[in-house]
C-alpha cells in the first residue's frame, strides 16, 4: 500500500486573546462581503469569552487523544497541526514538515462533510501551503470526510442521549430532536457536490441527524434539520430555517421540550458556545421550551477511533466503516467538486 510519514490536522483557527479577534475575522471574511455589523457582533461573542476561541483548546486535546491512539496502534506517524485562518498557520505547518523530511502526509480537516467551506477551501489552503513551501514540499493527501462513520456518529449518539436525559423526565420521549449545522450561502449548498444534483452538503448533515435519531429512537425517528450562525449580507439567501425560529415554531406547536445536537460541528465550537448555549437557550426560555444541548464529537473514544481507522483505510486498505447510504466523500474528488459560489462584491 501507500507509504505515508506523517499526519496534518487541518482546521479552521481562532483567536487566543483579545487583540487577536479582529485580525482573525478579516483573515476568515476577506473577499468575502460579510457586513461591517456582523463582524463587531461576532468579535463581541469572541470577547465575551477574553478573545479565546475554544477551538484551539480542542484541536489540542484532539492531538493529545490522537498521539495515544495511534501510538497504541503502532502508527508511528508524527503528528503536525495547521490552521486555514489563525496561528499555527498550515503555510507554517507544512514548511516545518518540508524541513523535517516528511514526503507524503495523510491530512485530516475538521469538517464531517463535503462542501466548498467544509473541503474544497481546505483542499485550496493546502496547495497554496505547498506552493509557499516551494521545492520538497511534502505530498498531501485529505482524508474522506465522516459524516457517517460509525464511530462519528456513537459520539453524536452519546451526547444527543445525555442532552435528553437533562430534560424532565416526563418530557424526554416526547423531546423533539433538533440537529443543527452550519447555515451557508443557498448557492453554496446548490452547487456542492460532484455534479449538477447539487446539495451535498445540506444531504451529507441530513444524513448524520438521520443516523443519530434512528440510533436514539429506531428506523424512521422523527427529526429535524436547522441551521445556525449565519454571516453574510442580508441579499443574499442562506439555508433556513434559523435555530431560533425553529424553536419558536416549535413552542407555538405546543412542543415542551427539545434535544439540540449541533452534529454539524466537530467540537464545541464559539458557534455552539454562543449561537446554542446563550442565544437559543434564551429563545427557548422566551417561548417556554425545556431545552438542552448535546455535546459535540470533540475527543469522544469512539471519535478518536474513527480517526484512526480513516487513517488505516490508507496505510493498510483498511475496509471503509460507513452507515449510511450516500457513499463515501472525499476521496478522489473531482477537481470542479464543491466550487466557491459567486460571491456579492466585496465591501468598498
Ligand atoms: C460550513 C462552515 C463551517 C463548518 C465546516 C468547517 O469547520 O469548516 C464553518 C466552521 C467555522 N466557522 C468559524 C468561524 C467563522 N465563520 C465565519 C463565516 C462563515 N462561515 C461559513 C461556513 C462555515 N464555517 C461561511 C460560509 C461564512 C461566511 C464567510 C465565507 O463565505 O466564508 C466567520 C466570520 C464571522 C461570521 O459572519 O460569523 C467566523 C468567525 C469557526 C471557528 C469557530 C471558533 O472560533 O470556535 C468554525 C469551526
Ligand atoms: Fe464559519
Amino acid at each position: 500500500m501507500s507509504e505515508f510519514d506523517a499526519f496534518l490536522l487541518l482546521s479552521f483557527g481562532g483567536p487566543e486573546g483579545p487583540e487577536d479577534v479582529m485580525p482573525f475575522l478579516r483573515n476568515v471574511t476577506r473577499g468575502r462581503g460579510v457586513p461591517e455589523e456582523r463582524l463587531a457582533d461576532v468579535a463581541e461573542h469572541y470577547r465575551h469569552f477574553h478573545g479565546v476561541s475554544p477551538i484551539n483548546a480542542h484541536n489540542r486535546a484532539l492531538i493529545d487523544s490522537l498521539t495515544t491512539e495511534l501510538a497504541g496502534h503502532d502508527i508511528g506517524l508524527p503528528i503536525y497541526w495547521g490552521n486555514r485562518n489563525w496561528k499555527p498557520y498550515v503555510a507554517d505547518a507544512v514548511r516545518q514538515m518540508r524541513d523535517d523530511g516528511v514526503r507524503r502526509a495523510l491530512v485530516l480537516a475538521t469538517s464531517a462533510t463535503g462542501g466548498f467551506s467544509s473541503c474544497r477551501q481546505y483542499r485550496n489552503d493546502l496547495a497554496q501551503a505547498r506552493a509557499v513551501s516551494g521545492e520538497g514540499a511534502p505530498e498531501l493527501v485529505k482524508l474522506r470526510h465522516f459524516f457517517d462513520h460509525p464511530g462519528f456518529i456513537e459520539a453524536n449518539v452519546d451526547g444527543a442521549r445525555a442532552a435528553l436525559a437533562e430534560l424532565p423526565a416526563g418530557e424526554r420521549d416526547d423531546a423533539r430532536l433538533v440537529f443543527t449545522a452550519h447555515s451557508i450561502p443557498v448557492s453554496m449548498n446548490d452547487s456542492s457536490g460532484p455534479d449538477a444534483a447539487g446539495k451535498l452538503y445540506e444531504r451529507q448533515q441530513r444524513e448524520t441527524a438521520r443516523l443519530v435519531a434512528t440510533a436514539l429512537r429506531g428506523p424512521g425517528a422523527e427529526f429535524d434539520l436547522v441551521w445556525q450562525s449565519r454571516s453574510g449580507p442580508a441579499q443574499v439567501p442562506w439555508l433556513e430555517p434559523d435555530v431560533n425560529d425553529h424553536l419558536r415554531a416549535l413552542a407555538e406547536r405546543g412542543v415542551q421540550a427539545a434535544a439540540v445536537c449541533p452534529t454539524g460541528f466537530v467540537a464545541d465550537h464559539l458557534e455552539v458556545l454562543w449561537d446554542l448555549d446563550i442565544e437559543a437557550r434564551a429563545t427557548a426560555a422566551e417561548v417556554g421550551l425545556h431545552f438542552a444541548r448535546a455535546a459535540t464529537a470533540g475527543t469522544h473514544p469512539a471519535f478518536v477511533t474513527a480517526i484512526r481507522e480513516l487513517v488505516q483505510e490508507q496505510l493498510a486498505g483498511a475496509a471503509p466503516r460507513a452507515l449510511g447510504t450516500l457513499g463515501l466523500c472525499g476521496i478522489d474528488c473531482p477537481a470542479t467538486c464543491c466550487p466557491a459560489p459567486q460571491r456579492p462584491p466585496a465591501r468598498p
